[in-house]
């Protein structure tokens, strides 16, 4: 059986139309049966609970809410297809990479990380880039972000960083220094925080914005060979930014601006588009860099392991409904096809988990039969004995084993301060970070210099010149 002929990422129309040609004017309970007008109003003189309609009509809608992710919670969506521009088959098997010219139906959820429903969407900080590959070989999910390395490579330390940014309990406020606290007993957070803090915290648009998988994912090709691979999602449209003053103007007349800019281009016909490249890293690799190519703190330099253009995302088509489209969408880091192995890191291990744990509870227990979620090839049953191929794509048999070591990627902040970032964007860092620190204590603000000043002298100087000025 196949779900294509309705599955709303390849064709929602179906339903629509089936639904235009139904009798006009019709009421009916939630399983389609007409019902009178008659049996609607009949209410008065008889208990509500035997009124059917009145029950079903009711509770459709006091129930209809459902908990929300518990982060990642806000957030814009649409679908489109991947399509290959150039063969790696030589590195990795799985079906949606064997052609040339070959197109798969995605889904994409772009998340501000760590914001509630409702709030602005041009806060300074991470975003969730996600995306789903409905493949011929079942689902391929590739939660990431649009920063290309992570603030931990401990999943323990995962709780307390999503409590520090959420709100203050007590006056359910943010309060700015849970995050210095972080920085603080996590030094290797700053590699990615001199991002957010610098001119990648606050995207022009979606569509300017570029996304990492971040994990060093194993793959393997029809010989049986490992590879290691970082995936990036380059905007064709530019990697653009807006200065905080730029946002604060947007957001002060136009807080969804994100979802409307990008709603807006697809309706127009100006179908945003990413570049998708792949660094490669050969067991040999493994063997001369050691364990810290698997280091999601860090990057796999470029120079090292040079970016290929593979592919290309177009995103043409925006959801119909935004509850049962993108609100439902479930993305799990589990979810692989056969040559996709995932990363034997540890954060991917506790993904693996927690995400279908979150999902379980959000959506109930078959979430992955929500038309968004479901696979658009149902696997037929088979009285064979042979395993299905690529059940052991989903398991983590065949990983390699890494032996994880303490983190350090203060080299990699200190590059990244001195040589990939201009005069100006050093500029707009220090005044960033200067605003965010001065509301702080002196001691918080002594050790954070303390810690900019070990990244780079002339950042720990600068930011303690600004806070001294003020
Ligand atoms: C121990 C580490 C982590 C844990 C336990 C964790 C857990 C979760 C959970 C439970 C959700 C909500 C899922 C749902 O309700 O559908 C979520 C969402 C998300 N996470 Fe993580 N996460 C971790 C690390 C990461 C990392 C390293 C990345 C990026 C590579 C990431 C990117 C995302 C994104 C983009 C979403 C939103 C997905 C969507 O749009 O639906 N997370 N995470």
């Amino acid at each position: 059986a196949t779900n294509q002929d309705w599955h709303p990422a390849v064709d929602s129309v179906l339903l629509s139309q089936i639904r235009e040609n139904s009798p006009a004017d019709l009421m009916s309970v939630s399983n389609g049966a007409p019902v009178t007008y008659c049996e609607v109003n009949s209410t008065l003189n008889k208990p509500l609970i035997r009124n059917a309609f009145l029950m079903d009509h009711v509770t459709s809608m006091d129930r209809e809410r459902t908990s929300g992710r518990t982060l990642h919670n806000q957030g814009s969506g649409a679908f489109g297809y991947f399509e290959v521009t150039h063969d790696i088959s030589h590195i990795c098997k799985a079906k949606l990479f064997d052609e040339i010219g070959k197109k798969t139906p995605v889904a994409i959820r772009f998340s501000p990380a760590a914001n509630e429903k409702g709030a602005p969407e041009l806060n300074r900080g991470a975003r969730g880039f996600s995306v789903k590959f409905y493949t011929e070989e079942g689902n391929l999910d590739l939660p990431g972000l649009n920063m290309p390395m992570f603030f931990s490579k401990n999943p323990l330390k995962f709780r307390e960083f999503v409590y520090a940014l959420r709100k203050d309990p007590a006056v359910y406020l943010y309060n700015p220094m849970g995050l210095w606290d972080i920085i603080i007993s996590n030094p290797e957070a700053l590699n990615m925080f001199l991002l957010v803090f610098g001119d990648r915290g606050i995207p022009k648009t979606y569509r300017h914005m570029p996304g990492y998988n971040i994990h060093t994912l194993q793959v393997v090709n029809e010989k049986g060979e490992n590879h290691f691979v970082r995936l990036h999602f380059t905007p064709d449209a530019g990697i653009k930014h807006l200065t905080s003053a730029e946002a604060q103007k947007v957001a002060a007349t136009d807080p969804d601006f994100y979802t409307r800019d990008l709603y807006d281009a697809i309706e127009k016909g100006d179908y945003p588009s990413w570049t998708v490249s792949i660094q490669i890293a050969s067991e040999a690799d493994v063997q001369s860099h050691g364990w810290c190519l698997f280091d999601i703190t860090r990057v796999l330099p470029i120079n090292d392991f040079p970016k290929y253009p593979f592919a290309k995302i177009v995103l043409n088509r925006n959801p119909k409904n935004y509850f049962a489209e993108i609100e439902q969408l479930a993305f799990c880091p589990a979810n692989l096809v056969n040559g996709i192995l995932g990363a034997p890191d540890k954060v991917y291990e506790a993904r693996r988990f927690a995400y279908a744990d979150a999902q379980l509870y959000r959506l109930g227990p078959n979430f992955e039969k929500i038309p968004v979620n479901c696979p658009l090839h149902v696997t037929e049953y088979s009285d064979s004995y042979d395993e299905p191929v690529g059940s052991q794509a989903t398991q983590n048999a065949g990983l390699l084993k890494i032996k994880e070591e303490e983190p350090y990627n203060l080299d990699q902040a200190a590059e990244l301060y001195e040589n990939e970032m201009t005069a100006d964007e050093r500029a707009r860092l220090h005044k960033t970070v200067i605003a965010m620190l001065t509301p702080a204590s002196s001691s918080v603000q002594q050790k954070v210099i303390e810690l900019f000043t070990s990244v780079h002298p002339d950042l720990g100087n600068t930011i303690a010149q600004g806070l001294n000025a003020r």
